[in-house]
Order: C-alpha cells, then sequence, then structure tokens
C-alpha cells in the first residue's frame, strides 16, 4: 500500500500493540473500577486520534465511556498554523467527570495547551492527557502529559490515524513520508 511514499517504518503495528497495552495498565491503576463503574471519560481527538483511541478503550480493563472532539489546525499542511477551530464540540456535559484526553501525537504542542485550557473550564473532577506520540518542540511548551507512548524525531510522520492531506491514516504501522511527497 502506498509504495514508495513512505520512506521508513518507525514503529510497528506489534510495538504500538504492545506499547498500548502498558499505557492502558497505567491509566488503569490510576482509575480503578468503583463500584458504579468507572466515571472515566476518554476524549478522543479527530480524526488523528480514532485508531488509538478505540485501541485503548479495548484494552483498558476498566469500564470507559468515549467522546470525541475534532479541532483542525493543520488542514493539508505539514506545520501547524497556530490557530485552533473546534470543529465539533464535546456532546455533553465533562463537570465532575475524571476526563483523559486521547491524542495521537504533540507536535508543536499548540493543539494541546490550547485543548486542556478549553476543557478544564468545563470544571471536570481530573484532566489528564494521553499521547501515542511526542515530538521534540512539544517538550518546550507547557503542557503536562501524564502518559506518552514514544518520543520520537522531529519528522513528519503517517499511518495509525495519522495523516498528510487525509492519505495514510489506515496504515498499520507509523511510518515517515517521503519529503517527495509533500514537495511535488
Ligand atoms: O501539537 P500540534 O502541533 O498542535 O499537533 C498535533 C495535532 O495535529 C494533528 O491534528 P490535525 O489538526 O492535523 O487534524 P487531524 O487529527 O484530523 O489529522 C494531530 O492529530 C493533533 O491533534
Ligand atoms: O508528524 C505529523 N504527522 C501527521 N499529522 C501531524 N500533526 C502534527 N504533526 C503531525
Amino acid at each position: 500500500m502506498y509504495e514508495g511514499d513512505i520512506a521508513s517504518v518507525l514503529i510497528t503495528e506489534q510495538q504500538i500493540s504492545d506499547k498500548i497495552q502498558e499505557l492502558a495498565k497505567q491509566v488503569a491503576a490510576d482509575h480503578p473500577a468503583t463500584d458504579g463503574g468507572s466515571d472515566l471519560l476518554l476524549v478522543g481527538v479527530l480524526k488523528g486520534a480514532v485508531m488509538f483511541m478505540t485501541d485503548m478503550a479495548r484494552a483498558l480493563p476498566v469500564p470507559v465511556q468515549l467522546e470525541f472532539m475534532a479541532v483542525s489546525s493543520y488542514g493539508s499542511s505539514t506545520s501547524s498554523s497556530g490557530v485552533v477551530r473546534i470543529l465539533k464540540d464535546l456532546d455533553r456535559d465533562i463537570a465532575g467527570k475524571n476526563v483523559v484526553i486521547v491524542e495521537d501525537i504533540i507536535d508543536s504542542g499548540l493543539t494541546l495547551s490550547w485543548l486542556l485550557k478549553n476543557l478544564a473550564s468545563r470544571r471536570p473532577a481530573s484532566l489528564e492527557v494521553c499521547a501515542l506520540l511526542r515530538k521534540p518542540d512539544a517538550v518546550k511548551v507547557d503542557v503536562p502529559v501524564r502518559y506518552v507512548g514514544f518520543d520520537i524525531p522531529n519528522e513528519f510522520v503517517v499511518g495509525y490515524g495519522l495523516d498528510y492531506a487525509e492519505r495514510y491514516r489506515d496504515l498499520p504501522y507509523i511510518g515517515t513520508l517521503d519529503p517527495k511527497v509533500y514537495s511535488s
């Protein structure tokens, strides 16, 4: 699939799957199930986090509820515009809920820092972030991320939900994109 467009495989399907088991254990340890179930609410950030969110939800040994939000700062470019827009808001109130934001990638950190402020103002009982990938620039922005899958180099990556111009989301692994794809 996508022959010639992927320069290298950065993280294999197996590595993603093993990491998700690890992350799920960490999240569950911090959010034990109670008699009334668990009030853990995963907030997935569309569209990139869809694969990660659904795999996390199934790996978590505690009941979770799912909500989605769509924001966009990239459009069809490989760098963030810095302007975050809400394309789809949550369907319900998160006040009093234990919320974990599920993100595919933290790159410049702009999306997440905006999202954390936005969701914190809705008064959840707790608010944490679980990100599969984090790039070096994100460390410069002060965003507290409790759960991180992989720290990766500063290269544009695709696959497992991550796109370039809406393509490659369906790849089961994470790869680097051959620069010829976005320079042509
Ligand atoms: O840390 P940042 O530099 O802000 O980048 C991270 C954000 O960029 C991507 O979303 P995008 O806006 O491309 O939308 P998508 O998830 O629909 O692909 C990704 O899914 C993150 O939400
Ligand atoms: O490296 C990336 N790949 C795809 N989408 C992204 N959004 C931020 N960084 C990236």
